[in-house]
């Protein structure tokens, strides 16, 4: 079957390619709907990779965040119209030590393999979750970005000594509030704090129990545990402060993406005694995990609606240009594009 695949070739500017595709078995069809923008998309449209990786990776399609429709299963396990979360990561085999999302051979759609800018997807019968009819579309769409939050609160789980007193989130944008949704579900007796650079950003964690700007925190203010969600430059920053307001034995929760490497303190992370972990992409069951949250949980649905951003039906490639743009200079929340291409 023939299929359109709308393509990054270079900075700002897409093509649409036309491919042949065969359906096996173990695959369905899906058609997708809202498509929602994550920074990683971001880095590749506006040409803030190095030179290599643009090289190595495009021409590619981008978006890992989306729900569709079925269209197509040759199996019935889906029936047509249903609407699923697409699932980016797509590994090769399984292990039990190593979480799928760590495997070294998987492929992460829209980070070296097409991404869900495409008429129709082709994918795996694992790889899609159904949605159920009751979440907003614009929410769902980003259930990608909500499974990383419960990757890696399940990953500080795991890790995290028995202090479960304080945990601190730094980064008041898209992530910090999502794992600021997310931290009571895991945590019900903890305090939860967030830590930011806009006060506008901060009045939107109303639901946690303390906000700090983080020109103007307490020296001495203490966490047990903490998560780093800001990335690039401020990544360097917001460890080094964390570091400075972490109680002894506690664990950093590393997830924001930094271009270049980053210096740590590593002196005072063996006095202390700190464990760094990091956190990347999510796994099948993070995708259940966050569904099942939000199902049983109508006051965290309500919470990850008022992360929805810029929204606008896009037609054609141009349209796609311009709100990859808006959604850019967005000063709160996730761009969602629905899909009319
Ligand atoms: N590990 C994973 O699987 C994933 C990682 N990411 C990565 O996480 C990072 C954050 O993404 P996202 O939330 O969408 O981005 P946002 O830009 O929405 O959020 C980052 C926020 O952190 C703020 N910030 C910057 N420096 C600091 C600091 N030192 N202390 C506290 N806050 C700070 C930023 O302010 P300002 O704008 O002023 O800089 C901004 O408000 C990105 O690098 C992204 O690629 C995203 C998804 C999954
Ligand atoms: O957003 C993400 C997961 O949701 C990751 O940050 C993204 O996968 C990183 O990919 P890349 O190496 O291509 O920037
Ligand atoms: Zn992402």
């Amino acid at each position: 079957m023939l299929n359109q695949v709308y393509r990054l070739v270079s900075a700002r500017q897409f093509e649409s390619q036309t491919i042949d595709e065969n359906l096996t078995s173990n695959e369905i069809i899906v058609r997708p709907t809202y498509l929602s923008i994550c920074k990683a998309d971001q880095r590749y449209f506006s040409g803030n990779r190095s030179q290599t990786v643009l090289k190595q990776k495009l021409p590619m399609a981008l978006i890992h965040e989306a729900i569709g429709t079925v269209v197509f299963d040759p199996q019935n396990e889906f029936s047509v119209g249903e609407t699923v979360a697409m699932i980016p990561n797509t590994p090769s085999h399984q292990s039990k030590i190593v979480k799928e999302n760590y495997l070294s051979n998987n492929h992460f759609r829209s980070s070296g393999y097409d991404g869900f800018m495409q008429e129709y997807v082709f994918l795996r019968r694992d790889r899609v979750i159904k949605i159920p009819k009751e979440f907003e579309p614009n929410m769902a769409a980003f259930t990608e970005m909500i499974s990383v939050g419960v990757q890696a609160l399940t990953n500080l789980k795991e890790t995290m000594d028995a202090d479960q007193d304080i945990i601190g989130i730094w980064g008041d944008g898209n992530l910090g509030y999502i794992i600021a949704s997310l931290a009571k579900s895991f945590f019900p007796n903890s305090k939860v704090l967030v830590f930011g650079r806009h006060q506008y950003k901060l009045d939107y964690f109303s639901f946690v129990d303390e906000t700090y700007l983080v020109s103007d925190i307490p020296p001495e203010l203490k966490v047990s545990h903490a998560l780093e969600c800001t990335g690039g430059t401020g990544s360097q920053i917001a460890v080094d402060q964390i570091i400075n307001h972490i109680r002894p034995m506690g664990t950093i929760m590393l997830l924001g993406v930094s271009e270049n490497p980053i210096e740590i303190n590593t002196r005072l992370v063996l006095e202390r005694g700190l464990t760094l972990r990091g956190s990347s992409r999510s796994s099948r069951g993070d995708f259940q995990s966050a569904i099942d949250i939000l199902a049983k949980d109508c006051k965290t649905q309500d919470r990850l609606c008022n992360l929805i951003g810029e929204t606008q039906k896009v037609s054609s490639i141009k349209e796609v240009v311009s709100f990859f743009e808006k959604d850019s200079a967005s000063s709160w929340g996730k761009g969602v594009m629905r899909w009319a291409i």
